[in-house]
Formats: structure tokens, C-alpha cells, sequence
């Protein structure tokens, strides 16, 4: 099997000469293609993420964090270690703007200090990754590394991979406009299989201005064990693939914790053992709604206009470069799709295929709450409503309205107290929706890049602001609960509680 690296020839946008590119990258080629042996489908290794269509956005000098760890000679560990403030924000240090200079640590994804791992061939899973060493939990492990493409293309690609026939699905997303296709191009993190229970996971970091998804370990990890990660699937419908992760808590599908995922539409291929299932255990749906909210619709995603890469246009996996010519490393891998990739773009029936399996992945943010998702659906995991003046509801859950609620209580000073409760929660309501406003043109902005950051002062203000709606919405359901359970001691002259309402009425909240 021939396998092609990347090569020098390959054009990547690079920042203006002041600002830093990636690092060098001290990951051992050679290690890898050792390991591409005879047998694992021909694909291009990278690693560095490549745009297809789309710009690279130029890093200013304005948008480097600078972190304020100080180097102790004596204490190796000093330099942007746990507590360094671009590690608890993702984002890694920028090479001549770290104060730790030389000794910084914090450049795992742009120096590729990848652990070592190892190719290996699964049963009914196809290849797979394993630890060669011991790896510690919360190591980063390797980058996910492939072609950064619009959801539109994502979408599309997906389709055309169906139709051909691919089995292996390699699209993930990195944020609601943009997905990494590591199914030509891509690290070794593309052989790593899904598992219910898995002992790693994805992770979004920022780097040097653009987000990066590192596979890292969520626990000790010991030599010669799988590495799997859930892969939170978003299905956009039609065939579904049997999981066969074997953990106690398998949900069964690829997908099936997804919001797309149809149990009746599963389509079983003769003859491939991949989806051959011997008994299929008792589906237990209740398991999957504990995980329901790591998936979301396909409707979420939208579509961003794509433009031309400034440098080279890549057309069915064929790069052309410039001149005009064809990168040399796109000569050989995935020779049959890139070819019927050609030839079903620029036929006018590419846009005619059927949507079957279209299998999308998709990242969390696991900064837990350190990188700042604002916007409209930062408040709820469910896609916020739109006003038709396109302001963000903030929530979509029914409201409880105080009046009838306060009417079923005898005790005036319960019903004041709920009623306080519930101006608090609306001015909270409010203050949040008008800040929103105010913020919109900075969301806006960042959204057409990476939606996950916007700058820290703004986030801030959202996040005091969503922190006092919480408040004060808790504040008065918990009123609410705490009357009904523990209701005060009427007063002599107060009426005792009727069972329906202040008038006697059976009413409902
Ligand atoms: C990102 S690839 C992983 C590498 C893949 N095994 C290979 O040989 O290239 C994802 C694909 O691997 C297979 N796969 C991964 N995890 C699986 C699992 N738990 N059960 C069954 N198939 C799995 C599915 O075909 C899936 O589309």
C-alpha cells in the first residue's frame, strides 16, 4: 500500500510574519507510516487540520492570551502547568508570548506531543488505536486532525460517502458551521473507535486563534488498551450501525443516543459482518434519554457561505494547486473515491442523492463552563427560539405564572413572597435579553469563526447576567416548592388553604 504524508508543496494560510505559526511539530512521521501496513484503507496522513473552501482567519496581535505564569528554574513543572489561565480557558500558549518562553508546556497540540499508540485490527470493528505506553488521565493523546469543511459540505460529502459504499465514518463537528472530514485526510485519531464506555474523550481547544478537537484520556489508561471515545453521533437518518463496543451500557447503534436515531430504519447488509448482529439484546430506551442531550438535530446547523481557500481549490479530493497542477501527495489514496467524488460533483444528480446514512459526530465543549458559549442557545441545550426580530427567547420551557400559583396559597405573606419572586425573575429575564442586544453585534461576529469564543469581557457580562437569571428563577420556583412542602403557620385571621384555589376552583399552574 502506498501511503502519502503531507507534503512541503501543501499551502496553508499562514499568519502575518509577526505572529507565530504552529510549532514544530516533533511527532515522528516515520513512527506512523510504519504502522500503515498492508491491509488499512489507503488515506493521506496530516498533521495539521487543511481548509477545504473556506478562509483561514488571520490572527491579530489583540486576540493572543497571554497567560502570566512566571519560569522557575528550580521548578520545571512552573511553566504553564494546571493553573496557567490559557490552560483553564483551552486556549494553548503562542510562541513569543509566552512569558515561560522555551519552557512552556502549554503547546501540546502545536508541538504534536501526541502519545505513543499503535494501529491495530479489531474484531467487527474494523481498525482500531491502542495505548503503547501508559497514559494518564487528562493526557492529551493525539490531535483529530482531517479537513476542516462548511456543514453544507459536510452534508454533502456525507451523502456521497454513503453511495459509495464507505462503511467507516469519519466526519466530526468542531461547531455548528464547521465539521473535521478526516476520511481522506486525517492523524491517527481517525481509527479510533466509539465505545459506550469509553476511556477517552474529545476536547476543543483554541490554537493560535482557531479550534482544535485533541482526543485526551478521562482515566488512567494502561499499555495495550483500546482507546474508544463516544462519539455522540448526529445521524441525519437511514442506515444505522450496531454498536459492538461490548460495555454493559451500550446503547446498542452508533447514533443511538442521537436525536436523529430511528429504530425502525435500520438497514442490515447481507454478507457484512460489520452489521451482522447474532442476538441484539433487550433495547432499553430509557438509556438512551440520560444521554439525550449530548446530540442535537441536524436543523441546528447552519450554513455558512463557503469560500474559495485563498491558496488552492480542492475539487473531489484532487487538490489543484495554483499553477494549476495537482499536488503531488492526492495521487494516490482513495484513488476510486476521489474519482467517482469528481465525477459525481460535477454532475448535476450529486445534489439528487438520497440522504441515507449520513453519520456526523459531534464535540462537546469539555472546558466545563471555562470557555464561554454565548449566544442564543447558551441557555437551554436546546436550540432557542427565534423572535421574528431575531432576538434569542431565553428560554423555551412553558413559564409558571405567579398570580394563579400565588392564589392557592391562604397565606399572604407566601403569596408576596412569590409574587416578589416572580419581578426579580422577570427583571432578571428582561436585563438578560436586552444585554443580548447590546452583545449580538460581538456574538455575530465571532460566530462566522469559531462560535464557541467571543471576547472575555463580553462573555463575562453574560455570564453574570444568565448566573442572575438562574438565581433568580430557582429563587422562585424554590419558593414555590418550599410553601407547598412546608407551609407556614396561618395566622388566626388567615383562611386555611383551600384544595383548588383561591375561589374554591380547581386551577392548574
Ligand atoms: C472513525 S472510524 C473508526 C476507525 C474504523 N474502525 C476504521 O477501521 O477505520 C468510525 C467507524 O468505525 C466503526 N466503528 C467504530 N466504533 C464502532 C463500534 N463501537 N461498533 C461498531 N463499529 C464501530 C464504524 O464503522 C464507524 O463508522
Amino acid at each position: 500500500m502506498v501511503i502519502v504524508t503531507e507534503t512541503q508543496e501543501t499551502k496553508i494560510p499562514r499568519p502575518p510574519p509577526h505572529i507565530p505559526t504552529n510549532a514544530t511539530c516533533i511527532y515522528e512521521k516515520a513512527d506512523v507510516l510504519d504502522q500503515l501496513s498492508e491491509g488499512v484503507p489507503p488515506f493521506i496522513h496530516i498533521s495539521q487540520n487543511e481548509l477545504f473552501g473556506l478562509k483561514r482567519k488571520k490572527l491579530r496581535e489583540e486576540d493572543i492570551s497571554v497567560c502570566e505564569c512566571v519560569y522557575d528554574e528550580t521548578n520545571p513543572e512552573s511553566a504553564c502547568g494546571e493553573r496557567c489561565l490559557n490552560v483553564l480557558t483551552s486556549t494553548e500558549c503562542t510562541d513569543g508570548y509566552c512569558p515561560c518562553r522555551q519552557h512552556c508546556r502549554n503547546q501540546k497540540f502545536q508541538k504534536c506531543e501526541y502519545a505513543r499508540t499503535k494501529l491495530f485490527k479489531t474484531k467487527g470493528r474494523g481498525w482500531g488505536l491502542l495505548a503503547d505506553e501508559n497514559i494518564k488521565a487528562g493526557q492529551f493523546i493525539i490531535e483529530y486532525c482531517g479537513e476542516i469543511i462548511s456543514s453544507e459540505e459536510a452534508e454533502k460529502r456525507s451523502q456521497a460517502y454513503e453511495a459509495l459504499g464507505l462503511k467507516d465514518a469519519y466526519i466530526i463537528s468542531l461547531n455548528a458551521n464547521c465539521f473535521i472530514d478526516a476520511t481522506k485526510k486525517g492523524s491517527l485519531a481517525r481509527f479510533i473507535n466509539h465505545s459506550c464506555q469509553p476511556n477517552c474523550e474529545t476536547r476543543k481547544w483554541t490554537v493560535l486563534g482557531e479550534t482544535r478537537v485533541g482526543i485526551f484520556a478521562k482515566k488512567d489508561i494502561s499499555v495495550g488498551t483500546e482507546l474508544a471515545y463516544d462519539y455522540n453521533f448526529e445521524w441525519y437518518g437511514g442506515a444505522t450501525v450496531r454498536c459492538l463496543c461490548g460495555a454493559a451500557n451500550c446503547s446498542l447503534f452508533l447514533g443511538a443516543k442521537s436525536h436523529g436515531f430511528q429504530e425502525y430504519n435500520h438497514v442490515w447488509e447481507d454478507g457484512d459482518d460489520r452489521y451482522t448482529v447474532e442476538k441484539i439484546p433487550l433495547y432499553d430506551s430509557a438509556e438512551d434519554e440520560q444521554f439525550s442531550s449530548y446530540a442535537t438535530s441536524p436543523s441546528e446547523h447552519e450554513s455558512v457561505a463557503g469560500e474559495e481557500d485563498e491558496y488552492s481549490l480542492v475539487v473531489g479530493g484532487i487538490k489543484l494547486e495554483a499553477d494549476g497542477s495537482m499536488g503531488s501527495s492526492y495521487v494516490v489514496p482513495m484513488e476510486g473515491v476521489a474519482a467517482k467524488l469528481v465525477e459525481t460533483e460535477s454532475s448535476k444528480e450529486a445534489k439528487a442523492f438520497t440522504a441515507t446514512t449520513a453519520m456526523i459526530s459531534r464535540i462537546p465543549s469539555n472546558t466545563a463552563g471555562l470557555k464561554f458559549n454565548i449566544g442564543p442557545g447558551s441557555t437551554s441545550n436546546k436550540k432557542s427560539e427565534q423572535t421574528p426580530r431575531g432576538r434569542a427567547k431565553v428560554s423555551g420551557r412553558k413559564q409558571v405564572s405567579s398570580k394563579p400559583v400565588a392564589e392557592l396559597f391562604a397565606s399572604k405573606e407566601v403569596r408576596a413572597e412569590i409574587t416578589k419572586y416572580e419581578e426579580i425573575k422577570n427583571k432578571a429575564t428582561a436585563e438578560l435579553n436586552s444585554l443580548y442586544d447590546e452583545i449580538r453585534p460581538a456574538i455575530e461576529k465571532h460566530e462566522g469563526d469559531s462560535q464557541d469564543s467571543v471576547p472575555t469581557a463580553v462573555a463575562k457580562k453574560w455570564i453574570h447576567a444568565t448566573c442572575a437569571k438562574y438565581k433568580a428563577d430557582f429563587n422562585f420556583h424554590f419558593s414555590i416548592i418550599k410553601n407547598v412542602t412546608c407551609p407556614p403557620k396561618l395566622a388566626e385571621n388567615e383562611a386555611k388553604p383551600s384544595s383548588g384555589g383561591a375561589d374554591g376552583q380547581n386551577e392548574t399552574m
